[in-house]
């Protein structure tokens, strides 16, 4: 069965008439959309990132802070909202900035926990770039905690990774921490 058929079929369990005239189109609309929430599947990190990456002497912190994130939940395929913050130091190789945000939609276009995203944003930046230091902080709002379960609308999670000089040097962890606040 496609998606679609799987959609029609979800609506016809939820009680609707899938013949009405608003709901016509939806089984097809909600497969696309479903498949666009979920295109991180087909990418891979050499793709998104497309060899941009460029020499540099610069071993100063480069962050990337507020990369918006929507991302759906694994337990529930609901929304996860919110921002990202990415920082490394880099080791000899800047990588190009957009890919910074590239890397994060990959992970966020997958169903996920929000741990596994931090985790797997760092990993991939450390593994592109070889940095001395990574470091990524989310912060996102869930859904599946905001319009069902226990229902509170203004809780976040806040989630993050340190990898090496981040990880191992207060100074630099303490600096990226107050960027990012
Ligand atoms: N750690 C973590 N938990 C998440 C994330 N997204 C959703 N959850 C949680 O996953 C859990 C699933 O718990 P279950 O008890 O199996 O599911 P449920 O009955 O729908 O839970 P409630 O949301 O409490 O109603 C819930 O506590 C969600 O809040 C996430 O990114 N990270
Ligand atoms: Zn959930």
């Amino acid at each position: 069965m496609s998606l679609e058929q799987h959609y029609t079929a979800i609506l016809e369990q939820l009680g609707e008439d899938v013949g009405r005239e608003g709901l016509l189109d939806t089984p097809k609309r909600a497969a696309k959309a479903m498949q666009y929430l979920c295109k991180g599947y087909d990418q891979t990190l050499e793709e998104v990132t497309n060899g941009a990456l460029f020499s540099s002497d610069n071993s100063e912190m480069v962050l990337v802070k507020n990369i918006e994130l929507y991302s759906l939940c694994e337990h529930h395929m609901l929304p996860f909202i919110g921002k990202a913050h990415v920082a490394y130091l880099p080791a000899g190789k800047v990588l190009g900035l957009s890919k910074v945000a590239r890397i994060v939609e990959m992970y966020a276009r997958r169903l996920q926990i929000q741990e596994n995203l931090t985790r797997e944003i760092a990993d991939a930046v450390q593994q592109v770039t070889g940095a001395a230091g990574v470091a990524v902080v989310i912060e996102a709002q869930h859904m599946c905690m905001m319009m069902r379960g226990v229902e509170k609308q203004n809780s976040s999670m806040v989630t993050s990774v340190m990898l090496g000089q981040f990880r191992d040097n207060p100074a630099t962890r303490s600096e990226f921490l107050g960027l990012v606040r």
